[in-house]
């Protein structure tokens, strides 16, 4: 019995930002490539972090890991000072942390408000399986139509999931990852795939849901990250190459050259 389990945050030994999730010298390998390479990064509490890099450089590995759907080869992944990345899926939401799905997690047969019922159906554990009668799940009611407000679809509460657009559907994502209260949400890619009306939604949603949490995440676009992150990692090679404010990090020659360059500065 080391003292191992319910420690302090290791850092902390000046009056910084609280840190909310911090990675330790992370490493992930897949048959013997390196795709996550000894990084190390706090995200401070509060903060929009954004994950940023060429295609290929480890971001969604990076995600995976911090996210606990991977398990680092070696390091460690800490959530408000305790270590979960020994930690099942299921637990470290349970603590805080919650990743946005990919569409598969939206049921297309049900509408949009009975699909955040059923996912917080999951959440609160009502007594009750699997196929609970939609009618006895009317007491999350009030918790379904508040992230309905806040993820900005209380207008298509009734339609079919399989009918909103991309964006929208990206929007029922992120209110599906909100029922479980997270503290710290991460988002893959949230404006992928997006045209410019979807994107200025999307920005909307993230500052929304921002408020009172911490949020990551992994974006291409360049003018999002820009807009909305407080400070942002940029990977290279599963290493990181460097971290700071978008205008510290746009004026790194490193940067420059390892992606900014790459894509212009729009
Ligand atoms: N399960 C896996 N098995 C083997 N190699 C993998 C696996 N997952 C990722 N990789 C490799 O690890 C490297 C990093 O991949 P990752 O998807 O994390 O990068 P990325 O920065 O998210 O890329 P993109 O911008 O293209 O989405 C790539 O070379 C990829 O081929």
């Amino acid at each position: 019995m080391t003292a191992q389990t319910q420690l302090a945050p290791p850092i902390g030994v000046d009056n910084g930002p609280s840190v909310a999730l911090e990675a330790r010298n992370l490493i992930k390998d897949f048959r013997g490539f390196r795709a996550t390479n000894d990084v190390t990064l706090d995200i401070h509490e509060g903060e929009i972090h954004a994950i940023i890099g060429p295609n290929g450089a480890g971001k969604t590995t990076l995600f995976n890991l911090l996210s606990g759907f991977l398990k680092p080869t070696s390091g460690e992944v800490r959530l408000f000072g305790e270590r979960i990345d020994t930690l099942p899926p299921h637990q470290i939401v349970r603590r805080g942390l919650s990743r946005s799905f990919q569409i598969s997690s939206v049921f297309p047969t049900m509408t949009v408000r009975e699909n955040l019922l059923v996912a917080l159906q999951s959440r609160s554990r009502l007594p009750g399986q699997f196929w609970t009668p939609l009618s006895r799940l009317e007491k999350l009611g009030p918790q379904a139509d508040a992230i309905l407000a806040d993820v900005g679809l209380a207008d298509s509460h009734a339609r079919l999931a399989a009918d909103l657009s991309h964006g929208e559907k990206r929007q029922l994502e992120i209110g599906i990852s909100l029922t479980q209260e997270p503290r710290v949400l991460l988002l893959d890619e949230p404006t992928s795939g997006m045209g410019s009306e979807g994107i200025d939604r999307v920005k909307a949603l993230v500052r929304q849901v921002a408020q009172g949490r911490t949020v990551v995440l992994v974006e291409h676009n360049m003018s999002v990250v820009s807009e909305l992150a407080d400070r942002i990692t940029v990977l290279q090679y599963g290493s990181l190459l460097a971290s700071g404010s978008y205008d510290e990090v746009r004026q790194d020659p490193r940067v420059i050259e390892a992606y900014l360059g790459d894509e212009g500065d729009e």
